[in-house]
């Protein structure tokens, strides 16, 4: 392997320290501690286990998590009614819906629904338009935790050609926005795209967040280009694997993120900083 690994786990970890010390201080100068309400509609073990770690991570940084565990008969004015009540508890700075949400639930409705100063995933039109024009507020984790990754490489990627592919609301979209942000020519690739071994062959940049393992073959990666692979899937084996085949990618890249231990436990700290943001410039300033 050539390729440097980007070690998610590490700079993760270096950032819920820090949240955990302004969390202290905040503590220490008698204010109260950010408040995130974790909701989980119906039983999926994935999202189970998830939202278990989400909540653990709240617990480790002092922020307090207020856990939701909902029945999947749950209506949609159910969960609208309890949205708007969180709205309105000034304990409460984030709302996180797990997702996917059971069937039968509009989760488009749901989020939002969620008062945009509370949106810790990023995931409601406004935060999104407001990246659009420029001026993030509450920025979707996972793309934001990609841009620390990238700078924590100490690469400049002013004007690279960045190539993403998936176009997700919750990454590939948002992905897009924040790579122009940085100055980033951005191709967005999706499963109309006529040739996407071609658009990936010219990449300096390759994110990829469609959740199919070797939809990117490692042998598309130009020589020295930076791979993130958002993909997180389970094999039958149990072994987690991304969406890149890794062995083939390390041999061409010049940085790749592994999985596990990549982008996943940015996507986690991320949320713990932006509901730390939330609680300390949009509603306890
Ligand atoms: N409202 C909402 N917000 C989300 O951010 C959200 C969501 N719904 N629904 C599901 C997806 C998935 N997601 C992950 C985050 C971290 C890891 C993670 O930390 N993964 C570890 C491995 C964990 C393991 O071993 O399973 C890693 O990649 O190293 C994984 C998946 C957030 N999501």
């Amino acid at each position: 392997m050539t390729a440097k690994l980007i070690d998610g786990n590490a700079t993760a970890k270096a950032m819920r320290n820090s949240i955990k010390e302004r969390v202290d201080a905040r503590l220490e100068a008698g204010k109260r501690a950010p408040g995130l309400a974790v909701i989980l509609v119906g039983t999926d073990p994935a999202s189970q286990v998830y939202v278990s770690h989400k909540r653990k991570d709240c617990e480790q940084v002092g922020i307090n998590s207020k856990a939701f565990d909902l029945p999947a008969t749950t209506s949609q004015q159910e969960l609208m009614d309890l949205i708007d009540s969180l709205n309105k508890d000034s304990e409460i700075d984030g709302i996180l819906v797990q997702l996917p949400l059971p069937e039968g639930l509009n989760s488009d409705q749901i989020l939002e629904r969620i008062n945009p100063s509370k949106d810790v995933d990023g995931f409601h039109p406004f935060n999104v338009g407001r990246l659009a024009q420029r001026m993030p507020v509450l920025r979707p984790c996972t793309p934001a935790g990609v841009i620390d990754l990238l700078d924590g490489t100490g690469q400049d990627i002013t004007g690279m050609h960045a190539v993403i592919v998936g176009a997700s609301n919750i990454v590939g979209r948002p992905m897009g926005l924040e790579l122009l942000l940085k100055g980033c020519t951005v191709t967005t690739c999706h499963r109309f795209t006529k040739d996407l071994e071609g658009h990936v062959r010219q990449a300096d940049l390759v994110v990829v967040a469609v959740g199919k393992p070797g939809i990117v073959n490692g042998e598309w990666i130009k020589e020295g280009a930076i791979v993130i692979d958002v993909g997180i899937n389970r094999l039958d084996t149990g072994k987690l694997v991304g969406d890149v085949d890794f062995e083939a990618a390390a041999e061409r890249a010049s940085f790749i993120t592994p999985v596990p231990g990549g982008v996943g436990p940015m996507t986690r700290a991320k949320l713990l900083e932006n509901t730390l943001f939330a609680c300390e410039e949009l509603h306890d300033s």
